[in-house]
């Protein structure tokens, strides 16, 4: 299974759902983009996937308010998830869709794994911090993407990703830190390379699972 990598180009939308009740069977695997409204998630899923079109983007923070699933394969899912900490929308719909956002968090047995995507003028706010503590307490893999990396020049990119992959390395967790950029493609093949290696070791323990229940 070395570098093998799945075919992100294949992938399909499946449903937008308001919480996780309206989600298909929680089964298989599925990698959650997660980050600050505004930092990127949607575009990313759509340079991953070079699809322009597949997670709509906005310049205005709290475009994605649903759970959006997408299929790769059978059991091999992307979920563009709803950001977190923007002040300018009504509190009752905050309320609501940072509500289903936790829900799914929490409750989700197939989440495997995690992008979080934070603006690199703006790494590891409040949240960030708090969803990196709890998924790598709960077992979740996370892959932090410092995204809009086109901003700076390749040296004080470089000398940002190192500060943040020593404060991330506070929390003990397994947690890779990289640059990103969707206009540039800076690290859509390694994000590629990553999540590929996330579903197939996935594969693998739910095989060996498999195996101990029933041993033919
Ligand atoms: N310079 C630059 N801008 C980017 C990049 N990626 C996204 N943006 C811009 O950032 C804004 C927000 O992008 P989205 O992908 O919609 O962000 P999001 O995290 O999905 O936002 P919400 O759905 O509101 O939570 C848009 O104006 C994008 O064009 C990038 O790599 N470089
Ligand atoms: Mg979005």
């Amino acid at each position: 299974m070395e570098n093998q990598t799945l075919n992100f180009q294949k992938v399909h939308f499946v449903t937008s759902a308001p919480d996780i009740r309206h989600l298909p069977d929680d089964d298989g695997v599925e990698v959650a983009f997660a980050g600050r409204s505004n930092a990127g998630k949607s575009s990313a899923l759509n340079a991953l996937t070079g699809q322009r079109q597949l997670a709509r983007t906005s310049k205005t923070p709290g475009r994605t308010q649903l759970i959006n699933l997408f299929e790769l394969e059978p059991g091999k899912r992307l979920v563009d998830l709803p950001g977190y900490g923007y002040a300018q929308v009504p509190e009752e719909m905050k309320r609501k869709w940072q509500a289903s956002l936790s829900e799914y968090l929490q409750k989700r047995d197939s989440l495997k794994g995690l992008v979080l995507l934070m603006d690199i003028r703006h790494p590891l706010k409040d949240t960030d911090t708090q969803l990196l503590e709890w998924a790598t307490a709960n077992g979740i893999k996370v892959l932090a993407l410092l995204t809009k990396c086109d901003k700076f020049n390749p040296g004080p990119r470089k000398n940002i990703v190192q500060q943040v992959r020593r404060q991330v390395a506070e929390f003990g967790g397994e947690v890779q830190v990289e640059a990103f950029s969707s206009l540039k493609g800076i690290g859509v093949e390694l994000v590629s390379q990553v999540l590929s290696r996330w579903y197939l070791e996935q594969d693998i323990e739910t095989q060996q699972d498999d195996d101990l229940v029933d041993p033919a």
